[in-house]
């Protein structure tokens, strides 16, 4: 058994979302979920599984950051998961992003140290699953959602020193910042599974000032990405 997601194999489907936060995680089991039985309370790392449409599926929180994640994801492989579908939240780069949007990712720089360190500082571009990013695309035209596609940014830093690196990001046409999908794209490639990425934007910066989304709003967002990350993983 695992030390951190304390299941057996089989406790998982073999499609797993992935919200940093455990409360996330909770709220899509008992809201999307039939047949819900709680996987794991370890840390406080709330895991689920259930049916979505009759077909099994589990969520699991990662926590924030690459390295929590990173631990997270190495032991849903363990217990045989071989599909990731991150559902998380972010900051906006582009200047006509507005909260609420949805962002699914193509790559994600890694601005962080663990997924360097996973490639012995080797250069690597962490690249989501193609069929993954394809599937989605397909099922937001379907369910008539309006979704960005392109590249984002893992930073192990959520309130960055730097006054100027979000324009710099932004002028390289880097959608958005987060802090887990370059592990979880790394560690795809190294054990093998299809790892996706989609986001909400949660925050964004209007003329230097730092805006977040309401918690309504987040909400009816949330119900969006989770209610695409299940078509897609259980496509
Ligand atoms: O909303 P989640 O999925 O946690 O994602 C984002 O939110 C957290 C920071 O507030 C980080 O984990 C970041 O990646
Ligand atoms: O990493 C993150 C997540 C949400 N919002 C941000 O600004 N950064």
């Amino acid at each position: 058994m695992p030390i951190h997601v304390r299941a057996t194999p089989g406790d998982y489907a073999g499609a797993c979302l992935l919200p940093g936060d455990p409360l996330r995680a909770r709220y899509i089991a008992e809201t999307f979920f039939d047949d819900v039985v709680q996987r794991n309370g370890e840390r406080g790392m709330l895991g689920y599984s259930g049916t979505f449409n009759g077909k099994p599926v589990s969520v699991q929180s990662s926590g924030m950051g690459c390295p929590s994640a990173a631990i997270v994801i190495e032991e849903l492989v363990q217990l045989g998961v071989e599909k990731i579908m991150r559902v998380g939240t972010c900051g906006g780069l582009q200047p006509d992003m507005t909260m609420g949007d949805l962002v699914i990712a193509l790559s994600a720089t890694a601005a962080d140290a663990t997924s360097t360190h996973y490639v012995l500082g080797e250069p690597h571009a962490p690249t989501a699953d193609f069929g993954l990013v394809h599937e989605a695309v397909h099922q937001a035209k379907h369910l008539g959602k309006p979704v960005r596609v392109g590249p984002i940014v893992s930073s192990d830093i959520f309130y960055q020193p730097d006054p100027d690196q979000a324009r710099r990001w932004s002028e390289r046409g880097i959608l958005a910042v987060e802090m887990e999908a370059a592990v979880l794209f790394t560690l795809g490639a190294l054990r093998g599974i299809q790892a996706g990425c989609m986001l909400i934007v949660s925050d964004v910066i209007v003329e230097g000032e730092f805006l977040r989304i309401s918690d309504e709003d987040m909400r009816k967002a949330v119900d969006e990405m989770t209610e695409l990350a299940l078509h897609v993983v259980t496509a």
